[in-house]
């Protein structure tokens, strides 16, 4: 977002077909949310294409790409490291310190979709769980990113939109933003 904190948010795993909607959302959810980038499994094509178009038409600046080796992204990454887990550490009694521990850096926010490797649990810093309750890769990113920006993304300003949403009571009203209006 527009402060000193980089977001990436990284889908592991995806199954084409079954996953391909909420693979899709994790990416909306992150760009919308206050992520910088998301990045995709190199299989998640129609994510990766939904995720950029709705960027190209809705504003950023936000970055999609694949990866080839998104474990291995996740052990090689250079910063700090969150996986989202229903096992893991309340969300509330961590984000404190996660908030305080990725000033100035880039920090990764992991999310699974079927069985998460072991790996993966050891090479994050920390393993935080949205309650410990079974639920959604999406519910527990939204929380996780509207908790660690403390409701600032709410606030967020797109930048270079082809089209802005009018916010009303009632209906659908969109524009198309003019060089003189600010973004
Ligand atoms: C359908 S769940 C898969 C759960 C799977 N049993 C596992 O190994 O964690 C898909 C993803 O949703 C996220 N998730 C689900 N419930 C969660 C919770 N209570 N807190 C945090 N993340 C959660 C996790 O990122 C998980 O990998």
């Amino acid at each position: 977002m527009q402060d000193d904190r980089s977001v990436t948010v990284l889908r592991l795993g995806h199954r084409p077909g079954r996953d391909d909607r909420m693979t899709t959302h994790v990416g909306l959810t992150a760009r919308a949310l206050g992520a910088d980038e998301v990045i995709f499994p190199a299989n998640a094509t129609d994510a990766l294409e939904t995720t950029r178009d709705v960027t190209e038409r809705f504003g950023g600046p936000f970055e999609a790409r694949p990866t080839d080796s998104p474990v291995g992204d996740v052990r090689g990454w250079d910063g700090p490291v969150v996986h989202l887990t229903m096992y893991g550490e309340p969300v509330q009694e961590r984000v404190g310190t996660i908030q305080a521990e990725s000033v100035g850096q880039d920090l990764l926010v992991v999310v699974g979709s079927e069985k998460v490797p072991f790996d993966v649990y050891e090479a994050a810093d920390w393993n935080v769980g949205v309650t410990n309750q079974p639920h959604s890769e999406v519910a527990a990113l939204a929380v996780f990113l509207d908790r660690y920006f403390d409701g600032r993304e709410l606030d967020r300003t797109f930048e270079n939109a082809e089209r802005r949403v009018v916010p009303t009571a009632l209906g659908k009203e969109v524009t198309e933003p003019t060089d003189s209006e600010p973004e």
